[in-house]
């Protein structure tokens, strides 16, 4: 027999008014608990790790790193166990030392909380280098390196300072590295999960524009050259890094590349960033981090932007730049 609910189906082809409310209805719940479901109770199962509204994976299959796409507590438990340590290079130089006391005391809340870091730091002021008190684990190194009157140069020369660096000081396994702009501060975790063999970071100020605005090196006769259709992303010098070998070629190309284009009186659009990009696109990167990982504190939170890890201050340039 059937139910007086199947009866009214069965008797009338056309479904009613009031049929069809009861079935839209039933939807609406459905949808709304399988909302709800993705929404509240995946993320607790460990499941929430997407997103849809960004690109979180290269065409030649590196991950994207989003807030939102990985979970930092399974990814901590993993490197732990590995006994790895991160050095991390930062230049201050004429009066951007002035940066630097929030440069270091911000790493320490948020860059690689809990794992063995050391900060080595370049500047020509080493009596100025403020006492900010670190962690155990942590350790700071300071390393003098002249002036300069030319604000390109020293923005330049941090590449084969970073070579002779890893050349001469951090040798061994389970390290890794970043080099990173000074006149910025952390505002959010910088972990684990930005660990790769090589590793860039997208350029906040392009990433929503199409290849041929970014500002490449547009001239062949340069060493940083990338043609009208060539290029991925545009990424920035204020922030790279990886393991210590990867870093190590990175470094040693883009200074002779940049060597060789000065000794023939040509120098690159963006000095050593489009050196960098120029690398990045013929060594595609096997970990790229978003426009989260070096963001610009005068430009406004767009909405995929779920959390700024590391951003520039605003600063004007001709009160601290040795040169306009
Ligand atoms: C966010 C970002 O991607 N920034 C890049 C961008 O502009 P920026 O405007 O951020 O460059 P910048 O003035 O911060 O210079 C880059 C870095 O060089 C050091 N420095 C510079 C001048 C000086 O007098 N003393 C000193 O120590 C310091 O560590 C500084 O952070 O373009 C530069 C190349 O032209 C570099 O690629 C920067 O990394
Ligand atoms: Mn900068």
């Amino acid at each position: 027999k059937f139910s007086s609910s199947h009866n009214s189906l069965f008797q009338s082809e056309v479904p009613t008014a009031q049929h069809r409310k009861r079935v839209s209805m039933k939807m609406i719940l459905r949808v709304s608990a399988l909302f709800v479901f993705c929404l509240f109770v995946m993320p607790l199962c460990g499941f929430n790790c997407s997103r849809t509204d960004v690109v979180t994976l290269t065409p030649w299959l590196a991950p994207v790193v989003w807030e939102g796409t990985f979970n930092p507590d399974l990814l901590d438990s993993i490197y732990q166990q590995q006994d790895i340590s991160v050095a991390a290079t930062v230049f201050a130089v004429g009066k951007y030392i002035m940066f630097l006391k929030n440069f270091l005391e911000t790493a320490e809340e948020y860059f690689f909380v809990g794992f063995k870091v050391h900060i080595y730091v370049f500047t020509d002021r080493p009596d100025e280098v403020p006492q900010v008190k670190m962690a155990p684990g942590r350790q700071l190194t300071v390393l003098p390196v002249p002036s300069s009157n030319r604000w390109q140069e020293i923005s330049a020369r941090r590449m084969e300072l970073i070579q002779k660096l890893i050349e001469e000081r951090l040798q061994g396994h389970g390290k890794y590295i970043f080099c990173l702009d000074v006149d910025s501060k952390f505002h959010g975790r910088w972990g684990t999960e930005s660990l790769g063999g090589l590793v860039a970071v997208i350029h906040p100020g392009y990433y929503w524009d199409p290849r041929s605005n970014f500002p490449y090196e547009r001239r062949p006769q340069s060493r940083a050259y990338v043609a009208e259709e060539e290029g991925d992303f545009y990424y920035c010098g204020g922030a790279f890094g990886g393991s210590l070998e990867e870093v190590l070629l990175l470094a040693k190309t883009c200074r002779s590349n940049f060597e060789a284009d000065a000794k023939e009186g040509i120098e690159a659009a963006w000095q050593e960033e489009s050196h960098l990009n120029r690398y990045m696109w013929i060594n595609k990167p096997s970990k790229v981090l978003s426009p989260e990982y070096l963001w610009q504190d005068f430009k406004s939170r767009n909405s995929e932007i779920h959390i700024i890890r590391f951003s520039g201050v605003v600063k004007n340039y001709a009160e601290i730049r040795p040169n306009a």
